[in-house]
């Protein structure tokens, strides 16, 4: 409950900027409120003092009073549901924003926990649930909880029987509203679930098109499909039953009570305990209220998941390392380009120990191919360099700096780590080349590119370097999705540049043209390559071959070639353009 009411108050105060917006909405949702709970009254005099009575002035000034009050409450409808909208939507925008610079700002090791598909939840349907909560949900529980207040005075003050009639009404819907809440909502929360399945499915399928094609394994993705889809179906019929049975329950009571009312009130009536005009009255807050009491019912569940929601994405935001670097945290000026690996331990959250006290040196300028069996650990080697990953024990140290304590902005300009599948955004190609530096000029765009060897195909493109690559783009081939992810390392002149098997999904010819660029690429700077073909061995001053996480050879290409160890067995294998 206290963990509760935490919640609630981190919640509204991403109110804080919005405040005046909120409160004001508040307060004109309360005078809706009585502007509703005043119509009934206003119809029970025009009866009562005009109608019955013949008084047709009377009648004609109540009628217009309705109408004023009429007026009245749609412009309290409108404003109110604006400046409470309003506020929340800023609100959650704020909460998104917090949301998503937390995932920003989350360590490697985070989303090799976390399912991509909780995160993307958490940022849409978490924040779709507190908008809904801070604008609707709050809006109805403050309407409804005063127009039933203002609604019992009225009733007490003209008969306190009915009015009881009236009160057992109320506590019955609304428990009757809260069980169908309860009973319903899990079943939306599946169905929401399962239409994200159907989603994903759909998603893979479309993604994976090529591999489903290439595979004739249609009709098996189909059969995939249709059980999801069946699923869906059976939940949607099942929430259909409990709409049917529970969700109309309450207007079988509320007819119950309507009936009672006229019975008892007609009696009344005509014992002169009652005016026609009461009556109507009464009739008038039974139908008045129907909506509010499903919306309380409704509510009264929703505040409990609205704060889970909120909670959830608190956990994301408090969980994420904060934004700044340690305040001992160095620049390096003009680095030279040495690392070191001193006793480096690192074991991944699986529990897998992948590298037992590691050491290794790398001399500025050096040129390094990192090969091995696949799972040896040679991928895991630049990742540390990068500090993708922090060693649990030992030190990766830049120029002799641990590079945990060099300033992250710095470290990402001297190191830069071109991945095995780089990630080509859905964006111009400018866009991509200058990810990492966005103020970057056209001509250092250019640059980079000419230096990859890609400027000649973009700018023979139609549109050059505003051709959107991607969905409903120019789709790019491996070389030249390896060619952009250099350029976008080589923008930011890196004197450290770490690559990822650059060649492992290029065919032998562009592999070889990619092996001569690299030369020129490569040059005046420390590089490490890992790879599992050889051929990268002939841009490489030294090779280190690793097995379980050890270095198991180091040396020169040649030396290595000749020492009769797993170097030289891998190359019997393929020779020095083998795989
Ligand atoms: N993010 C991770 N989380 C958990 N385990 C990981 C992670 N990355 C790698 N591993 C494990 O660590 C071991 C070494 O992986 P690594 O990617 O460094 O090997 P590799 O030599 O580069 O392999 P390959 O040549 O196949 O790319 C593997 O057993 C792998 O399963």
């Amino acid at each position: 409950m206290a963990d509760s009411m935490g919640q609630l108050k981190r919640l509204l105060s991403y109110l804080r900027e919005h405040k005046l917006h909120f409160i004001a909405g508040l307060i004109i949702v309360l005078l809706m409120s009585y502007t509703n709970g005043v119509i009934p009254v206003l119809i029970r005099e025009a009866i009562d003092g005009g109608i019955v009575t013949g008084k047709y002035r009377v009648a004609v000034r109540y009628a217009l009073l309705v109408l004023l009050v009429g007026i009245l409450n749609g412009a309290f409808s409108f404003s109110g549901r604006y400046l409470l909208v309003k506020a929340a939507q800023h609100a959650v925008y704020h909460l998104r924003m917090d949301a998503f610079r937390a995932i920003q700002r989350h360590r490697m090791e985070f989303f090799d926990k976390t399912y991509s598909g909780q995160l993307i939840s958490r940022i849409t349907n978490d924040t779709e649930r507190i908008t809904r909560f801070l604008s609707f949900r709050v809006r109805m529980f403050v309407y409804s909880v005063f127009l039933i207040i203002v609604s019992l005075y009225y009733m007490a003050r003209m008969n306190v029987a009915l009015t009881g009639v009236a009160l057992v009404t109320i506590a019955v819907v609304v428990a009757l509203n809260t069980t169908y809440a309860r009973k319903v909502r899990p079943i939306y929360d599946k169905i929401r679930h399962q239409t994200g399945v159907v989603a994903s499915v759909s998603t893979g399928s479309i993604a994976g098109v090529k591999t489903i094609k290439a595979l004739s394994v249609e009709e098996h993705i189909q059969e995939k499909f249709e059980k999801e889809n069946e699923e869906l179906y059976s939940l949607n019929v099942e929430a259909t039953k409990i709409t049917a049975l529970y969700g109309n329950a309450p207007f079988l009571v509320m007819g119950i009570a309507m009936s009672a009312m006229l019975y008892y009130g007609g009696r009344a009536i005509m014992a002169g305990t009652l005016t026609v005009g009461e009556l109507t009255a009464f009739l008038t807050y039974m139908l008045t209220m129907t909506w509010p009491l499903r919306a309380l019912g409704f509510t009264i569940g929703d505040i409990q998941r609205s704060l889970a929601a909120a909670s959830r994405l608190f956990e994301v935001i408090d969980s994420a390392p904060p934004d700044v670097d340690p305040p001992d945290a160095v620049e390096l000026e003009n680095p030279r380009g040495e690392i070191e690996f001193y006793n480096v331990y690192l074991t991944y959250h699986t529990g897998q120990t992948v590298l037992k006290g590691l050491n290794l040196k790398i001399r500025p300028g050096e040129k390094v191919l990192i090969t091995g069996p696949p799972g040896s650990g040679k991928s895991t080697l630049l990742k540390l360099i990068a500090r993708f990953y922090e060693p649990d024990k030992g030190q990766v140290l830049i120029d002799g700096v641990d590079v945990r304590k060099i300033k992250t902005s710095c470290l990402r300009k001297i190191v830069a780590y071109v991945p095995q599948e780089p990630f080509i955004f859905n964006r111009s190609l400018r866009e991509n080349i200058a990810l990492a530096k966005p103020d970057a000029s056209m001509e250092e765009i250019e640059r980079a590119a000419k230096i990859a060897k890609i400027h000649d195909f973009i700018a023979s493109l139609p549109e050059g370097y505003d051709t959107v690559v991607g969905e409903k783009g120019v789709t790019l081939s491996g070389g030249q999705r390896q060619r952009i992810a250099l350029a976008r390392a080589l923008l930011l002149e890196p004197k450290i540049l770490l690559l990822d098997d650059p060649v492992s999904n290029l065919d032998a010819e562009t592999e070889k043209r990619l092996i001569e660029d690299l030369r020129g690429i490569l040059e005046g700077k420390t590089a490490v390559i890992v790879s599992q073909r050889l051929s990268m061995a002939k841009l490489a001053d030294r090779v280190i071959v690793m097995k379980d996480g050890q270095i198991v050879e180091d040396g020169k290409p040649e030396e290595l070639a000749k020492k009769g160890g797993l170097f030289s067995e891998m190359l019997g294998r393929g020779g020095w353009n083998g795989e």
